[in-house]
């Protein structure tokens, strides 16, 4: 799909965005589909990083955005739960509907938000706190009072963890290897029984064989959840993923040193990678662009 929408990169007014007026818009009502995307662009200070990225992540089901360096793949997985509000001069334009929610609006509580849609992030970020901890206390914050031995246990054994370290739970989190660290991260996001995972490249500091635990752990995990993905890693996206987002920069927009993402295509990733509709797509899985 190639994406090309006049007009997009003036900046949006600083002023917050409207609420839908009328009846409440419940945006778009389809069932197989997690999260809506409708012509998003972010901007960081006055610089445009992501230009009208309009994509329908199916629920249940793993998406990978693959694209070069820069062309705004971390940018958009942080919009799907308003992560790039921590970000000073960050701001977004456009739409994302969440369940019937518009939660690129202005007023949407991000914590709750964060709740249904959680993170794993590149590096492996247990906290300091012993493996129990490490799963109790985001439970315990958010308002768990049922049977934490038992919440530990599930989430550790959902994550692939818990015969791996069933009998040193009051261990430190840090004493794990980096493989086990990332799965213990995976353990922590689940305790909290969100909808959607968003992965910042999972495996980027893992080695091959931890990889493929991380990998058979979403591909298990995708029955219950929605997953996007992160990757630099083409093999990996066309291992886990059903659909790929292929982000690419905008030459046009893209100048002293900025960087502007645009979509190329957004296929069925079989499809993506074995017969590419977008001439960018398929220079950039061949290994033509970088
Ligand atoms: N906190 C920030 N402040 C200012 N600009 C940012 C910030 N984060 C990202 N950018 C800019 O936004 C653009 C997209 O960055 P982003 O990290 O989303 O790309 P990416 O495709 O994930 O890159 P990579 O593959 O290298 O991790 C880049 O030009 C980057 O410099």
């Amino acid at each position: 799909m190639s994406v090309t929408q006049p007009g997009v990169e003036r900046a949006p007014s600083p002023a917050p965005q409207a609420a839908p007026s009328g009846p409440r818009d419940t945006g778009p009502a389809d069932d197989s589909v997690a999260l809506t995307t409708r012509h998003l662009s972010v901007w960081y200070g006055s610089v445009l990083a992501l230009k009208d990225i309009s994509i329908n992540i199916p629920k249940n089901k793993i998406t990978a955005l693959i694209g070069p360096s820069g062309c705004g793949k971390s940018t958009l997985l942080r919009c799907y739960n308003r992560m790039n509000d921590l970000i000073l001069g960050a701001r977004m334009d456009g739409e994302i509907w969440f369940d019937g929610g518009l939660i690129s609006a202005p007023g949407t509580d991000s914590v709750a938000l964060r709740r249904r849609i959680g993170m794993v992030f590149q590096k492996p970020n247990p906290f300091p706190k012993t493996i129990y901890n490490n799963i109790a206390w985001g439970a315990r914050i958010n308002g768990f009072r049922g049977d934490m031995d038992d919440l530990v246990e599930k989430s550790l054994r959902r994550a692939a963890l818990w015969d791996e370290v069933k009998n040193k739970l009051h261990r430190s989190g840090l004493d794990l290897s980096g493989g086990q660290q990332q799965r213990l991260c995976i353990a922590r996001t689940l305790a909290v029984e969100p909808e959607v995972i968003l992965m910042d490249e999972p495996c980027s500091a893992l080695d091959p064989i931890s990889t493929a635990r991380v990998e058979d752990l979403m591909d298990d995990l995708k029955a219950d959840y929605t997953i996007v993905i992160v990757t630099h890693n083409m093999q990996q996206a066309r291992r886990v993923s059903d659909m790929t987002a292929c982000l690419m920069l905008d030459e046009a927009a893209s100048a002293d040193g900025h960087r502007t993402g645009i979509l190329a295509e957004f296929s069925p990733t079989d499809l993506l990678f074995t017969n590419p509709k977008d001439k960018r797509t398929e220079d950039y899985i061949t290994g033509r662009i970088g």
